[in-house]
């Protein structure tokens, strides 16, 4: 399938300019990259194909035409591997060819490490990391991350995929670390709450120790949890939060405040050079969708014609931010030189109910356009709201706007769109 056979699908950014690429050139450090080649790395990245009825017959072209409308035809290096939906089994083939990537000088290739590397935002950011040519040690205990997030890179010469929990020290040379490594959402934070909080502090702990060691350059992911419940509103930085130290997100919110405290006293006492960000709800493909999200679990339950299930009344507040976004600001951030606390997140606010009817719209959206006359409505239910529950939450993003020169692209409904998308070939590929 080649890519002028196929009508290609346009994504709009906020102003109606049409996104071709994610990324930018900031601080001396370029990661710009054509959005066709990121998105071919996660619109089904393990198999083109789906083997008709009848083996024999080769495969479903329709599938392959749908695919290359998004990938343009930069699938030539990935695995051809093929799904056979009556026995419900995958034929992988090893992979041989890698995406592209950029040729650096050494002057420029950095050695990062990224620690949750395997994890829905992680991947992202290694993929991004690696197509622009530096080199990334991934560590990961694949407690929510999974391998094949980034399986489309090992073996590359480039790449290091290494199975490890951050509670155990871990040395190795390197120029940046992007620390990532913790469960993040609510109920994969909740299900073993002393092992989070073991997660963020000791996990921060060896970290920093091995930033300090290296002189490497150390990101922690803080969250627009360590706000809790917030007063203020919208939150800016110093917005010191409203975080209830016993409650069920304790776990989470308390472990990521001591992770930053810890940051800053390393930053302070040893000289280690630090970045703090604080990210605000993120979505995109390759979120876990067993993780409990409300992104997630809507646009699945939308997609199996479930009913939507908003919990309370769905007057609390989220802001949802685009996962290349979150890298593009994670990115800069890392290259900047501000050591302070920056938010990273989108202020489009939505209450969670407006926020099930806009899901229930786009699903039914992409489903019309992908030939099905009349989609099935699905119903919005309600249940009980989990304690604690942030009842609103929009970041203040001044900061990253005036000191990264970064502001979010992605409009809701083209992420969504194409997260939909994602699960629908995840869907057809029999793994969801
Ligand atoms: O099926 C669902 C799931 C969730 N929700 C609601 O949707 C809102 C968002 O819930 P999510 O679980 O997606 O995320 P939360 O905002 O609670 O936590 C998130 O905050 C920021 C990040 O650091 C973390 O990824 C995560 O902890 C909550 O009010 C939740 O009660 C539903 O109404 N229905």
């Amino acid at each position: 399938m080649t890519a002028s056979s196929v009508q290609s699908i346009r994504t709009l950014d906020k102003n109606g300019d049409e996104i071709t690429s994610v990324g930018f050139q900031r601080f001396g450090f370029d990661c710009e990259v054509p959005l066709d080649v990121v998105r071919s790395l996660y619109l089904r990245p393990h198999y083109v194909i789906t083997a008709s009825d009848d083996e024999t017959h080769g495969v479903d072209t329709r599938e392959e035409d749908d695919h290359a409308r998004f990938t343009k035809g930069y699938s030539a290096y990935q695995s051809k591997s093929i799904y056979h939906p009556q026995s419900q089994s995958i034929s992988y083939t090893t992979l041989t060819r890698f995406p592209p990537v950029k040729l650096l000088p050494p002057s420029s290739r950095k050695r990062v490490l990224v620690t949750g590397g395997a994890g829905f935002v992680g991947s992202h950011l290694v993929d991004r990391l690696m197509l622009l040519g530096h080199e990334v040690t991934v560590l990961d205990n694949f407690f929510t991350g999974s391998k094949t997030s980034v399986s489309h890179w090992v073996g590359h010469p480039n790449f290091e995929l290494v199975r490890h929990d951050v509670v155990e020290p871990f040395m190795i040379e390197c120029d940046q670390i992007y620390h990532l490594a913790c469960p993040a959402s609510p109920v994969h934070y909740q299900f073993n709450a002393v092992k989070t909080i073991k997660t963020s502090f000791q996990g921060t702990l060896n970290m920093l120790g091995l930033a300090k060691r290296t002189k490497a350059r150390f990101l922690l992911t803080s969250t627009s949890e360590v706000y809790g419940d917030p007063e203020v509103h919208p939150q800016p930085e110093d917005y010191w939060g409203h975080v209830n130290p016993i409650g069920p997100r304790a776990c989470y919110d308390e472990g990521k405040r001591v992770a930053e405290t810890l940051t800053y006293g390393f930053h302070n006492q040893d000289g280690v050079d630090v970045r703090v960000a604080r990210i605000f709800n993120t979505y995109g493909p390759r979120m876990n969708p067993q993780d409990g999200r409300v992104v997630s679990n809507f646009i699945v339950q939308a997609l199996r014609g479930q009913d939507l299930t908003v919990y309370g009344d769905g007057s609390q507040t989220r802001s949802f931010q685009y996962i290349h976004d979150l890298v593009d600001g994670l990115i800069a951030l890392m290259n900047s030189s501000d050591t302070r606390p920056v938010n990273l997140g989108n202020g489009d606010e939505f209450t969670i109910l407006e926020f099930a009817q806009l899901v229930r719209d786009i699903v039914e959206d992409v489903q019309r356009a992908d030939g099905v006359a009349a989609p099935r409505r699905v119903n919005i239910v309600h249940e009980g709201l989990p304690k604690d529950d942030p009842q609103k939450r929009r970041p203040d993003t001044s900061r990253a706007k005036s000191s990264l020169d970064w502001q979010p692209r992605w409009t809701v409904r083209m992420g969504l769109e194409e997260m939909v998308r994602y699960y629908k070939a995840k869907m057809a590929e029999g793994s969801l």
